[in-house]
């Protein structure tokens, strides 16, 4: 059993990684200041911060074992647009979370880095050893982390694993994918399944260019099951060796168009939404495909699910209702004070929100 902080752990993945580990009884801490993520979507077995990322000093203490760091801003367009939050959010707010953790000695980090490190990589499989050539600023925080936590390791012992993520989908039970603004394609396309099939108007979902060099000319990504995802996050904490840092693609080595995206969404909801082709969204690299080998390899993870099985398991999350809430610790209360464990945060969002 190891005492574990995870970071964005009201997130989107952070939800479900703090589910799987505490179905392995590990004891799991939530610091998450509900910038994009939700309340009700934290196990109520966690133990809860509601806190920004730069006060991790004030929550760690020498009895963690680990910290697994999901929080962090993540829209290709919109650090495309606001660079600086993206220098600030992640790589500053990293900075202050690694200072944290030296003065605690809390030897082992498994960090949420990114296929977006890459950049435009041509349309093989991406392998750790392809060059690192971000394509928007959102990429680039992630790979300077990626450097910070290679130094930290490498002078003062850190066990580091870096986890590049490609595309995450799907659910875990009744935790899925619900942000406000919404970018990502499938969940985008479920909620024009959604209005359609409930006769509202709505604006046809969009396909963001129509002119990539791929086989039928909208942008390919190698989706992963989001389940399959956070298991990797606990076989990275079991691997994760003081004093190195290892970078592992997470990916299953197939491609997935829009176009296909599109077509699947259709047959799994029986829904024929409506698509509009437009330009390409700024920042965005015609193909990420993973190679899986080194994870394979040295976590023995090897990814199942195929993309009509992730969107059948958002589009039946849609349906269900997300988990209580968990123990409330030091949310700061609007008069400025504390409250006490087991009581509920004023500031808390309504629990339809996830
Ligand atoms: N979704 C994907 O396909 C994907 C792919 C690759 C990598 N990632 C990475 O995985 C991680 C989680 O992504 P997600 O899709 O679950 O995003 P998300 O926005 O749903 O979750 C991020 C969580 O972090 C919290 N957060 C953000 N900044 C914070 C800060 N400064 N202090 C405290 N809490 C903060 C948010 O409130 C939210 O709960 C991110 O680091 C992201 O870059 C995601
Ligand atoms: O309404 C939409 C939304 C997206 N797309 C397109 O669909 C593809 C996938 O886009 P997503 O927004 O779903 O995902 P991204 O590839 O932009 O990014 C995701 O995966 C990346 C890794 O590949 C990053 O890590 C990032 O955090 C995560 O958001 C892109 O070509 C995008 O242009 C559309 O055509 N229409």
């Amino acid at each position: 059993m190891m005492k574990i902080l995870v970071t964005g752990g009201a997130g989107y993945i952070g939800s479900v990684v703090v589910a799987r580990l505490l179905e392995q009884r590990h004891h799991v801490e939530v610091l998450d200041d509900l910038s994009t993520g939700h309340h009700d979507a934290v196990a109520g077995e966690a133990v809860w911060h509601r806190r920004p990322l730069r006060s991790a000093g004030e929550v760690l203490d020498g009895s963690f074992d680990a910290v697994v760091h999901l929080a962090a801003r993540s829209l290709v367009g919109e650090s495309m647009q606001h660079p600086e939050r993206y220098w600030h959010g992640n790589i500053v707010e990293t900075l202050a979370l690694l200072d944290a953790m030296r003065h605690h000695s809390v030897p082992r980090l498994v960090f949420s880095s990114t296929a977006a490190v890459y950049g435009d990589a041509g349309s093989d499989p991406i392998t750790e050893m392809t060059a690192t050539q971000p394509t928007n600023p959102y990429g680039a925080s992630k790979l300077a982390i990626d450097h910070m936590l290679t130094a930290e390791a490498t002078a003062h012992g850190l066990g580091a694993v870096s986890l590049r993520y490609f595309n995450v989908a799907g659910a875990y039970g009744a935790l899925g994918e619900h942000h406000d603004p919404e970018t990502h394609l499938i969940p985008n396309l479920l909620t024009a399944a959604e209005h359609h099939r409930d006769g509202r108007d709505y604006a046809p979902a969009q396909i963001f260019g129509t002119d990539y060099p791929t086989r039928d000319g909208t942008a390919v990504r190698d989706y992963i099951h989001i389940t399959e995802l956070a298991d990797a996050h606990v076989l990275a904490l079991e691997h994760a060796t003081p004093g190195t840092h290892e970078i592992l693609n997470l990916g299953t080595g197939v491609g997935t168009s829009v176009r296909e995206v599109v077509d699947a969404v259709r047959q799994v909801t029986g829904v024929p939404i409506q698509v509009r082709e437009a330009d390409r969204r700024p920042g965005d690299p015609p193909v990420l495909v993973a190679s899986g080998a080194q994870a394979r390899r040295l976590l023995g993870w090897v990814p199942e699910a195929r993309v009509t099985a992730m969107i059948q398991d958002a589009w039946t999350a849609r349906s269900q209702h997300a988990p209580g809430p968990p123990v409330v610790r030091d949310a700061p209360t609007p008069a400025g004070g504390h409250l006490r464990p087991g009581s509920r945060s004023p500031e808390l969002p309504p629990s339809s929100s996830s």
